[in-house]
């Protein structure tokens, strides 16, 4: 078995070269909904973790040098054909595994252990009480523990060696361990909220099963990826993608701190962002960070691509094209403006995160729900390579990071907003008049959310023209027919899970009654009630 660390592989890109280099957590992705939930629980207990596929074989798992790993839920059944399963080499590496639900079937199921379906299913709610003295994997948890399953299968006997820790009505086998392999497994799921003694038992494993130490922090990631940077970059000359968002100006900061004047932030202005932004992105980050920004005014461009088109994955792969091509003709400008050395601008930096990676398909087998324009919307020939220093990260974290690395609240605390802006709330084609309408409809929404004080509660509220559908009204006396609103406010903790704000009545009538009396095409506001899963937080 090679276990060359991945520090010295050049197939492993720097950025991730140097994470690797702490301890880090490889969480096998069976299919699971929330894999990704996993690895952020790893990382709340300071133990840096990432996402595999579950077509990697043992030895390219071992090959990438995991201080531990942890093996997923997922749809399957161990026992059926074509189920993906682990090889037992995985086990016998030393490397302490734990594994949950799916993964703890498909553990017991390789060690000879005995998985069949018996009809008792348990989903959601479900007690699961100690069947041992004391053990380490359930330290500081109840005897008896409320705990969220989701599983129709269960290990009716652990494989030798396994002592069996707990029991409850539909799994014999609930948990088990096999303390001299360092072998764990649990049939709950401990990753979501909905078991509360969850995180405990995560913390369980890495600290006392796999001894790993709570070292991981903002701090690490700054040191780590600033390292990366300069590695990365090098002499050359870099241009960042910069929004306003809370995404890119950490990045743009993280990059401006390894390699200072190569950076230059480009801020496309495509004509589909919201009332007030390209003033704001000129006044707030350039006084927060002193970086050397580059407006680029590209409205036609992007309007005159998007003539026409009303697919959702059409206009986010236009958007994400056209956004590269004024990157690319930006280059120029930003040349010029250091004084035309001849270097070429060779990297292209963007504040990417882990859910923009997961949601485009490319968190390896998950399902490509959209296509975010800084991912699954790039184009074949684009001539920069990508500095992605944020792209292992959720929101939260890169908001600790922001705040790590002195950038103000106003910037680090701001509501998300899409790069494809107001483009993917039409719901319709994009034209020039149904923008207008946007805009203002917008920026009375959001003026009075912040008025009300909640904007901070509020994850984002995107506010949505239902462009190609009218419906009758009587103002004034008179019958108008004209488009409808919708508002979309949601709390979230990391976008991948959401649920629709209970904002109060008296915030949604004022709303309304502005966004109907101002804004003249619009004759209807509607609240959007719909949590994610089902619904996404945008309509496309
Ligand atoms: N108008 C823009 N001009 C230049 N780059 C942009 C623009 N909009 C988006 N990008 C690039 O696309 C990336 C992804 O956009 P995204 O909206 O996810 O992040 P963000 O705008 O930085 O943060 P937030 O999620 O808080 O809005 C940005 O980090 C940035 O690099
Ligand atoms: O930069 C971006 N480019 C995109 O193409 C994109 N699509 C969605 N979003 C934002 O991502 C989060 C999750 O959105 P969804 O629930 O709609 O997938 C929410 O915060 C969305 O606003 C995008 N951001
Ligand atoms: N959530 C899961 O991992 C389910 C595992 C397996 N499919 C079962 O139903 O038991
Ligand atoms: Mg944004």
């Amino acid at each position: 078995m090679t276990s060359q660390p991945a520090a010295e592989r050049p197939d492993v890109p720097a950025a991730e070269r140097a994470d690797s280099e702490a301890q880090t957590v490889l969480v096998v992705d069976y299919g699971a909904q929330y894999a990704q939930l996993i690895a952020r629980r790893v990382r709340e207990a300071r133990v840096y973790s990432e996402v595999v596929p579950h077509t990697l074989s043992a030895e390219e798992i071992l090959r990438r040098s995991p201080a531990a790993v942890i093996l997923s839920g997922g749809p399957a059944s161990v026992y059926a054909e074509g189920a993906p399963s682990v090889e037992k080499e995985l086990f016998e590496a030393g490397v302490p595994v734990m594994g949950i639900c799916y993964g703890f079937q498909a553990m017991a199921h390789a060690l000879g252990g005995e998985v069949a379906r018996t009809g008792d299913r348990e989903y959601g709610k479900t007690e699961v009480r100690s069947t041992t003295a004391p053990h380490s994997l359930l330290g500081g948890t109840d005897e008896v523990q409320s705990t969220w399953m989701s599983h129709s299968d269960s290990v009716q006997q652990a494989p030798q060696g396994f002592d069996v820790l707990a029991t409850s009505d539909g799994a014999p086998v609930a948990a088990f361990a096999d303390d001299q392999r360092r072998l764990y497994g649990v049939q709950w799921h401990p990753e979501v909220k909905h078991s509360p003694q969850g995180q405990r038992v995560i913390e369980n494993f890495l600290y006392e099963g796999a001894g790993l130490r709570p070292e991981w922090t903002t701090g690490n990631i700054v040191e780590e990826q600033v390292e990366a940077i300069l590695e990365q970059v090098g002499e050359a000359r870099a241009i960042c993608g910069l929004s306003g968002g809370v995404d890119s100006a950490v990045a743009a900061a993280l990059v401006q701190k390894a390699i200072g004047e190569q950076l230059t932030c480009v801020f496309v202005d495509h004509g589909l962002l919201r009332e007030g932004e390209v003033e704001q992105v000129k006044r707030d980050f350039v006084a927060a960070t002193g970086a050397k920004l580059y407006v680029a005014d590209e409205k036609e461009r992007f309007l005159t691509a998007l003539a026409g088109v009303s697919d959702p994955e059409e206009k986010r792969k236009i958007i994400g094209r056209e956004f590269i091509r004024a990157f690319e003709d930006a280059e120029k400008a930003v040349l010029e403006e250091a004084a035309a050395d001849g270097a070429r601008v060779e990297f292209l930096v963007q504040g990417t995160l882990y859910p923009d990676v997961v949601e485009s398909g490319g968190g390896e087998g998950a399902a490509n729900i959209k296509s975010h324009h800084n991912v699954g919307g790039l184009p074949e020939d684009m001539q920069f390579k990508l500095v992605e220093p944020l792209r292992a990260l959720f929101k939260d974290e890169v908001r600790a990071v922001g705040a790590e690395l002195g950038l103000p609240a106003e910037i680090v605390q701001r509501q998300p907003f899409p790069g494809p802006g107001l483009g993917i709330r039409i719901i319709g084609e994009v034209t020039a008049d149904r923008l207008e309408i946007l805009r203002k409809a917008d920026a009375i929404a959001r003026e009075e959310l912040t008025a009300s004080g909640l904007d901070q509660e509020v994850w984002q509220m995107p506010v949505v023209l239902l462009a190609d559908v009218r419906s009758v009204g009587v103002q004034g006396d008179g019958r108008t027919y004209g488009h409808p609103i919708v508002l979309r406010p949601v709390s979230s903790e990391d976008a991948m899970t959401a649920d629709w704000s209970r904002l109060p009545y008296d915030l949604l009538a004022t709303i309304s009654n502005r966004i109907t009396n101002e804004v003249q095409e619009v004759n209807r506001v509607t609240l959007d009630v719909t949590s994610k899963p089902p619904g996404t937080i945008e309509w496309e």
